[in-house]
């Protein structure tokens, strides 16, 4: 080809993006925020409250702080894996796959439990303490090729590794072998079987990854659709929390090296809400209120639950903003704030401080 022809390929790649199929230099947005903002000006059962968000961001900013808290945070628990490789990667993947929905109608002696390292773990940690403990015993549960082998994973199978130390078993266990046999064959056919792959093709782009994630495997399409709108709200919850702790737990670095994390919002899980409630941040319409303090359940997909998701990611957008704005410099972004606040939820729960519920709904989103 002679120097002033040009090359081909460039051609058909510009040609494509100027009839608009493909936008070079657009950076991939996810759409939660916006989804989030639109909710909160449709909402009329979940309002913020303003001052009460303003205290709390000085509040969270000065702990915080006074923490030093950080992504080095995620690596200093004790169940968390330490190793910066791809079996850390494959864990991670494999934790965000199954990270939903341990809350129980039950006593808290009689839920769902995992005894493991001489504790006993409840939540989120039960779900961390049983990857550790099959991993111990030899069981390659991080291994996509293990999910697909249904002699060797299957319900059987996986109620030992998730076996209680109680009466009650995990929720959804179902589900959760639905979740590995289908990121199993997804991985399977267009990733050559490992996370580490899609990370690459995210090409260091948090909300890329993100939406990769959300285009590709069904188990992470977590969106809904809201009263008159077109386009579905999306929360994308898990995929989002896999971004985010694969960035925390390598530090912003090598497989956790994201261009653009700050793009990624807050987890609307059950716990982050209810501390946001407990803080006065957020506030619930009388009959909202009323269910979520008998603890009734709330189905999947109900308009209550939509706009208490979607303002509470919201809610979290405007604390980020005001610790920014008092504190220009500060390093904090939607995930620390986000990590921070369900460690803290953690912990009043510990000292049974717990001044309100969360509500209760049973989905493998959250
Ligand atoms: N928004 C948000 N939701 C989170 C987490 C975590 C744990 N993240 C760890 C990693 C770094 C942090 O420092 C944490 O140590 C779990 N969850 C969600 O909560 C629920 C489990 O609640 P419970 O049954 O009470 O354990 C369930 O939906 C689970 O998906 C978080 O960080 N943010």
């Amino acid at each position: 080809m002679s120097d002033d022809e040009a090359d081909p390929e460039l051609l058909a790649l510009l040609r494509q993006h100027f009839q608009g199929k493909l936008n070079l230099n657009e950076e991939p947005e996810t759409g939660v925020l916006e989804g989030a903002e639109y909710v909160y000006d449709n909402s009329i059962d979940v309002a913020l409250n303003m001052r009460a968000t303003k205290n709390a961001a000085a509040f969270i900013y000065e702990q915080m702080q006074q923490k030093e808290f950080s992504t080095a945070s995620w690596s200093e628990h004790e169940l968390h894996p330490k190793a910066k490789d791809e079996s850390t990667v494959a864990f991670i993947f494999t934790m965000d796959l199954l990270n939903f929905s341990f809350w129980s109608l039950r006593p808290e002696d009689e839920r769902f439990a995992v005894s493991y390292k001489d504790k006993t773990w409840t939540g989120y940690w039960s779900l961390v303490a049983s990857l550790q403990r099959a991993l111990e015993e030899d069981i390659p549960i991080t291994d996509p090729h293990y999910w697909q082998n249904e002699e060797e994973c299957n319900l059987e199978s996986l109620r030992y590794v998730f076996r209680s130390c109680t009466d009650e078993e995990i929720p959804l266990l179902e589900a959760r072998l639905a979740c590995l046999r289908e990121a199993g064959q997804v991985l399977y056919e267009k990733y050559s079987c490992s996370f580490t792959k899609c990370i690459e093709a995210a090409n260091k782009s948090a909300a890329g990854l993100v939406n990769l994630l959300a285009r590709d495997f069904d188990c992470f399409r977590d969106e809904f659709k809201f009263e008159g709108r077109r386009k579905p709200i999306r929360f994308l919850k898990r995929a989002q929390i896999l971004v985010a702790d694969i960035w925390a737990c390598f530090n912003g670095e090598e497989y956790g090296e994201f261009k653009d994390i700050d793009k990624i919002t807050m987890f609307a899980d059950y716990r982050v809400p209810q501390i946001l409630a407990s803080l006065g941040c957020i506030g619930y319409s009388p009959p909202l209120q009323a269910l979520v303090m008998r603890r009734d359940i709330l189905e999947s997909g109900h308009n209550y639950e939509i706009q208490l998701r979607a303002c509470s990611i919201w809610c979290v957008e405007l604390l980020k903003r005001e610790i920014k704005r008092e504190h220009p410099d500060a390093k904090v972004n939607a995930i620390l704030i986000d990590f921070f606040l369900y460690d803290t939820m953690k912990q009043l729960e510990a000292q049974e401080k717990e001044t309100m519920p969360h509500h209760r709904t049973r989905s493998i989103w959250y």
